[in-house]
């Protein structure tokens, strides 16, 4: 059988797209994409057709309504469409175009050729997992590495905890890591940092990807490691908080995002409550991210 998939496609005010984007990706949605359209954004988001039955996109539809009229901001416009395999991979790659994040990096879909640049090209198929960049917790999350290992501190070991497309791994060892443990609970996940690994010509023992969470980097890694990246939902964070001491020693820090604005504190005096210290909290759009280190 054909898998088809629902392209659903809002156009909205820019002040509504980090909403947009959350209600997208809690619903399940696989690949996003935003773009301008005049004033307003157009956010395409992708999901497999048997995960959502008409009714669900119509409740979706009232959700993204409900938001806007929350905040006082124009109702948005939504349309879905049913597309067929190959004109999903065609119509979604068409969003995307080289982005250049933080000083340090530029981030080229794999489809593109190679820019000429004097940053660091991360070569990136996203396929279905989520970090393309476009994300300002990605974006947090590289700009923080970049400050960490590019000025600081280099062959560090590393684990990537909800590693999606691998970006930050890759990030990671393209500022010269030294060994990146790399783990998502999410197959599809897991195969796409693999090919993106692939994609950038890093050698397996470098950057090993694994199915699990952090109860996997204590099997990957024989020793703590120098850091932790982690870029997913504060609800998850906040369990995932007290297994951190497993794999850590003193002297490690973290990156710590995900978390939109009005949920910082939790993860912060979770983070403290666990000997933790917040050393400095950035803030995009309404999404934060964390440095941490040890008491
Ligand atoms: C927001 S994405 C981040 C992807 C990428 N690291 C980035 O920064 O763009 C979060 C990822 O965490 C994964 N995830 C969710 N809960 C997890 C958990 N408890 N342990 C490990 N990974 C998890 C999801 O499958 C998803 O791929």
């Amino acid at each position: 059988m054909a898998n088809n998939w629902w392209e659903i496609q809002v156009l909205c005010d820019p002040a509504l797209e980090d909403l947009v984007f959350l209600r997208v990706e809690t619903f399940g949605c696989r690949g996003t994409a935003s773009e301008m359209k005049g004033h307003s954004c157009l956010i395409s988001a992708y999901l497999p057709q048997e995960q959502a039955h008409l009714l669900d996109l119509a409740a979706l539809s009232l959700l993204f309504r409900q938001d806007a009229l929350c905040v006082n901001l124009p109702i948005p416009a939504v349309q879905w469409n049913l597309i067929e395999e190959e004109d999903w991979s065609s119509s979604w790659k068409q969003h995307w175009h080289p982005e250049e994040i933080g000083d340090r990096f530029v981030v080229n879909p794999a489809w593109l050729p190679i820019p000429e640049t004097d940053r660091l090209v991360l070569q990136l198929d996203p396929g279905v997992a989520f970090g393309t960049g476009a994300h300002p917790t990605t974006q947090l999350c590289l700009e923080a590495l970049e400050m960490r290992l590019g000025y600081e501190e280099t062959h560090a070991t590393i684990a990537d905890i909800g590693c999606g497309s691998g970006i930050l791994s890759i990030g990671a060892i393209l500022l010269g890591a030294k060994q990146v443990y790399a783990v998502d609970i999410d197959p599809l996940a897991v195969k796409s940092t693999r090919r993106n690994r692939e994609l950038n010509q890093i050698d397996e023992s470098l950057l090993q990807a694994q199915l699990g969470s952090i109860e996997m980097i204590k099997q990957l890694s024989p020793e703590p490691v120098d850091g932790i990246v982690c870029n997913i939902l504060a609800e998850v964070i906040i369990d995932l908080i007290p297994q951190m001491d497993a794999i850590s020693k003193p002297s490690t820090w973290g990156i710590i995002s995900g978390v939109l604005l009005d949920q910082a504190k939790p993860v912060a005096d979770t983070l403290e409550q666990y000997g933790w210290v917040v050393a400095t909290l950035w803030r995009r759009k309404d999404w934060c991210c964390f440095t941490i280190r040890r008491n």
